[in-house]
């Protein structure tokens, strides 16, 4: 059976206070002999308002876990909650509404539309919604992110940190109930990468904003406020209030585990 992060921290998981939800949530590709378990029976609760953070070895599912979390692939077995919302069973018509309206994305690769200017760009999800964004919160959105002088811009006219930040602040616009980021500072040099993190956190602590974030940074992972560990398609551990350093020794027991012979052999543990 998987670890649940609602049940090592059950006080976290109060009644309205889960943006995300998973309960079995398994998802295999192929079948036959070339099956792969890509996700095995994996519960989880995403809490509001908070910064989480999903590690593991390549391989171990995160994408998958974000992707089904997000409605943006079929699961095998298993419920998905979006809120109150139950997605897995929803058609695709409804799946696309249900991300446009209520889920934010950032990639690696930032995913903007190169003949758009900036803000044409962060405001592009509303547009195809027909919503009219919010302009008090657009504003503090693009002068949190410090775009203002950028907003004409085309992306091939920015820098990477700078179309990450638009592709932040698109994601932002909309308040969606959750901001879902692939390894979004995977394209970056560290210090944009900071930047981006920081402002990912302000988000979370100024604008209550709930991000799930994908990395294998533990640099990137000690910005969130949980980490959840992902290994063989399951969740093994959870840290809370990481540092990069502990998420770093946490990270090399799954070396250990995974290492050449396989065998799990660590030659600092002693008889451990
Ligand atoms: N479309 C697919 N078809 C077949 N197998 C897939 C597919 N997508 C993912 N997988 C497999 O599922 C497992 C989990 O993949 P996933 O991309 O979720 O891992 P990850 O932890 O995000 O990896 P990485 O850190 O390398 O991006 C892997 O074994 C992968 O090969």
């Amino acid at each position: 059976m998987s670890a649940s992060a609602a049940q090592h921290a059950p006080g976290l998981a109060r009644a309205g206070g889960i943006a995300a939800r998973a309960r079995g949530l398994t998802k295999a590709y192929g079948s036959g002999e070339t099956a792969v378990l890509a996700l095995d029976s994996v519960d989880v609760d995403i809490v509001r308002g908070r910064f989480t953070a999903v590690m593991g070895p390549s391989g171990s599912g995160k994408s998958t876990l974000m992707h089904c979390l997000a409605g943006l692939d079929t699961v095998s077995a298993g419920r998905v909650w979006l809120g109150d919302t139950e997605i897995t069973g929803l058609r695709e018509r409804e799946l696309t509404r249900l991300r446009r309206d209520r889920i934010g994305f950032m990639f690696q690769s930032f995913n903007l539309v190169p003949t758009l200017n900036a803000l044409e760009n962060i405001t592009l999800p509303m547009d195809i919604a027909g919503r009219k964004p919010d302009g008090e919160w657009l504003d503090q959105v693009i002068d949190a992110l410090g775009l203002r002088d950028r907003l004409a811009h085309r992306p091939s006219q920015l820098s990477g940190g700078q179309q990450q930040r638009v592709a932040c602040a698109r994601a932002l616009t909309s308040r969606p109930e959750l901001i879902f980021a692939d390894e979004p500072t995977g394209n970056l040099d560290s210090r944009t990468g900071l930047e981006v993190l920081g402002f990912l956190r302000q988000a979370v602590d100024a604008l209550g904003q709930t991000v799930v974030m994908v990395t294998h940074d533990p640099g990137a992972a000690a910005h969130s406020d949980l980490v959840l560990f992902l290994a063989d398609g399951r969740i093994v551990d959870e840290m809370a209030r990481p540092t990069a350093k502990a998420v770093l020794e946490r990270m090399k027991r799954f070396d250990v585990i995974r290492g050449p012979s396989g065998e799990g052999r660590d030659p600092a543990a002693g008889g451990g």
